[in-house]
């Protein structure tokens, strides 16, 4: 175990590269299961990324997901001059939650420092703000005054406002709704719609997409003597009709209601999920997971010279799209998906570069980021974690899983204030702010952020009556906060049947076609399920269990053995601090919280007093182990 090249980490001072996975080589032997065939270009084309959290640095334990924002940045500019050379659009679209999941993003003072330099490199056609853009007033200032100021007319916040400290007034952070045409002619109107969310800070404003939908603005917008060929709608916004958070559906009715016909093509994102939904036979949302791990690929044809002002001449690399949003359809677009596995493998293959893959541009931005990396010593390990603890690829109370495996072990270890360490007290937290699987191995100073990137206070009501106390998570998990599926569930793979092929597996037809590549082994990952079936996922792989987990969890500790305490210091998040009080009862008011060990200890705290006060084992000789 000697460094980079082998795949493991070795002690501090050789943990300072990004490139903490190997560099894959298409072909090599360790080379991952790759894409299962070329992409189906259309006349417009779009990729789609949403809820990156920072994750820019990729995933450097994770093979599969290993590439970084200056691979992603190369294969984007292969894939626009692909587009070019056929003749083709090509767009490229980002659905928010820039922050908070990666010690890129969240370990300087002010979130997003030094991460939004690094992604605003690439050059994206359209963005959309996510809620992790509003938590904080400094973040969401930041996008105002700076981001925004540099997208222009790209950054579309249709129904959110910051406060602009000059003119005393809310305004848009970015522009309301774009109006352009493309390269090949297709003239487009796009919308940016984030969800009803309610968690922001006072700098910004939240309209309802109900509200959203009446404003004049937007009645000019869809009622506009222009001719638009698309509407695209995109959100921080699950694309799934059915999801609670869910507003595209209103914007989407408003549109219909005056553009029968025209297609809206949607991008969404929040739910952290593969995903894509048919909303009618000319309307598809993709939704394109989360934290660098998958690319959207949306492609469209059917535009002509009757219907648009597309000119395009080429045929779409001589390949017809020929796959209609509904079984019925008589609208003229066909569609394809696909979720790309966030892999150099990957970006490779789809731009057939083989070895001459990198360019100049993103092995510069690979660059970057090693230097901001080792300036902020993101690769300094504390611990050498025993094992791996997930979130939910077993139940909740597996040994194995985070939360009994290291969430409340760590918290009744660490989250003590010596004033009170006699009192028995009981720790209550929302799974949510726990964001992302700890693996064996080195546990660095970016998997802290990676494990619990917030920065939520631990606040306390001392001495609560216990039979109070003991109530509240019970109630919390039965409230209206409500539970989501962090990824798709994961599915069989022998009911693979592609609708136009009849019979015949997804398998079987690439096989035909002479492009499956060999594979030993399916690799575990995501097996999407969506509207169109099993198909969507680029590289196949074997899915992974995902166990639903309550809401919140709760640890006790300094307990009395054999019997319950008479009061507890009740302490938890300022993050729920709302839902704790409700659920209290009446007696318990916000006066009767303060803060627990003081007002800046917080959810990044916890975790490495614990590494390092529980994982000095083998801290010089530290396998990754599965
Ligand atoms: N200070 C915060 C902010 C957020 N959370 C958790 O994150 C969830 C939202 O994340 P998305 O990526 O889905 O937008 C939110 O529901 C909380 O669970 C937090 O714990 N602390
Ligand atoms: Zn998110
Ligand atoms: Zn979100």
């Amino acid at each position: 175990c000697g460094g980079d090249d082998d795949g493991c980490y070795g002690p501090i001072d050789k943990v300072e590269h990004v490139r903490l996975v190997k560099r894959i080589q298409p072909g090599a032997p360790d080379a991952p299961y790759g894409p299962k065939g070329p992409l189906e270009w259309g006349q417009i084309n779009f990729m789609h990324t949403t809820d990156t959290h920072g994750w820019l640095a990729g995933h450097l334990k994770e093979e599969n997901y290993g590439a970084d924002w200056g691979d992603f940045a190369t294969f984007t500019r292969r894939m626009r001059q692909k587009a070019d050379d056929l003749g083709v659009d090509f767009l490229l679209v980002d659905t928010g939650d820039l922050h908070d999941g990666a010690g890129l993003s969240d370990a300087t003072t002010i979130d997003g420092t030094k991460s939004m330099p690094i992604f605003s490199e690439i050059e994206y056609d359209l963005l959309t703000i996510g809620n992790h853009e509003l938590y904080v007033t400094e973040v969401a200032k930041q996008m105002f005054n700076e981001y925004a100021k540099k997208w222009g007319d790209r950054y579309l916040t249709s129904n959110v406002k910051v406060y602009n400290d000059a003119t005393k007034q809310y305004e848009h952070v970015g522009a309301t709704h774009r109006y352009f045409t493309t390269k090949q002619g297709i003239r487009i109107m796009a919308f940016g719609v984030l969800f009803d969310f309610t968690g922001n800070s006072n700098a910004s404003q939240v309209i309802k997409a109900k509200d959203m939908v009446k404003e004049t603005w937007f009645q000019d917008a869809i009622h506009t003597d222009k001719p638009v060929d698309l509407f695209v709608l995109l959100g921080h916004n699950p694309v799934r009709q059915t999801d609670y958070a869910n507003t595209f559906t209103t914007v989407w009715n408003e549109i219909r209601s005056v553009h029968k016909n025209t297609p809206i093509t949607i991008f969404g994102g929040h739910s952290h999920i593969r995903d894509f939904a048919v909303y009618d036979q000319a309307s598809v949302g993709i939704e394109a997971g989360r934290y660098c791990e998958t690319l959207g690929w949306v492609s469209q044809s059917g535009f002509s010279k009757c219907n648009s002002g597309y000119h395009g001449a080429k045929k779409p690399d001589g390949k017809k799209l020929t796959r209609k949003a509904t079984d019925n359809s008589t609208a003229p677009w066909a569609y394809s998906r696909r979720y790309l596995d966030w892999n150099r493998n990957t970006f490779m293959y789809h731009t057939s570069s083989n070895k001459n893959f990198d360019s100049q541009t993103g092995l510069e931005i690979t660059q970057e980021i090693t230097t901001a990396r080792k300036d902020m010593n993101l690769g300094e390990v504390y611990g050498c974690a025993p094992e791996t603890y997930c979130i939910s690829c077993v139940p909740f109370d597996d040994p194995k899983n985070i939360f009994p495996g290291v969430i409340k072990p760590a918290v009744n270890a660490i989250v003590l204030n010596d004033a009170r360490k006699d009192k028995a007290r009981m720790i209550i937290g929302n799974t949510g702010a726990i964001r992302f699987d700890l693996y064996k191995g080195p546990f660095t100073y970016d998997d802290n952020f990676v494990v619990s990137p917030f920065r939520d206070v631990f606040r306390y009501i001392p001495d609560v009556p216990f039979d109070k106390a003991s109530q509240v998570l019970a109630k919390l998990n039965k409230g209206t906060v409500a539970k989501r599926d962090f990824a798709s569930m994961p599915i069989a793979r022998d009911d693979c049947v592609d609708p136009l092929i009849g019979a015949l597996t997804l398998r079987d037809m690439h096989q035909e076609r002479g492009i499956v590549r060999r594979q030993e082994t399916i690799t575990p990952g995501y097996a999407t399920k969506d509207d169109w079936g099993t198909d969507g996922d680029d590289t196949e792989h074997t899915g992974i269990p995902n166990y639903s987990i309550p809401s919140y969890w709760e640890s006790r500790a300094g307990f009395p053995t054999g019997s319950d305490p008479e009061k507890v210091d009740l302490i938890f998040f300022d993050f729920i601090e709302k839902y704790v009080l409700q659920d209290l009862g009446s007696g318990f008011t916000s006066d009767m919280v303060s803060c627990y060990i003081n007002c800046t200890f917080t959810s990044q705290d916890f975790m490495l007093p614990y590494a390092k006060l529980k994982w000095q084992d083998n801290i010089d000789n530290c396998p990754i182990g599965a």
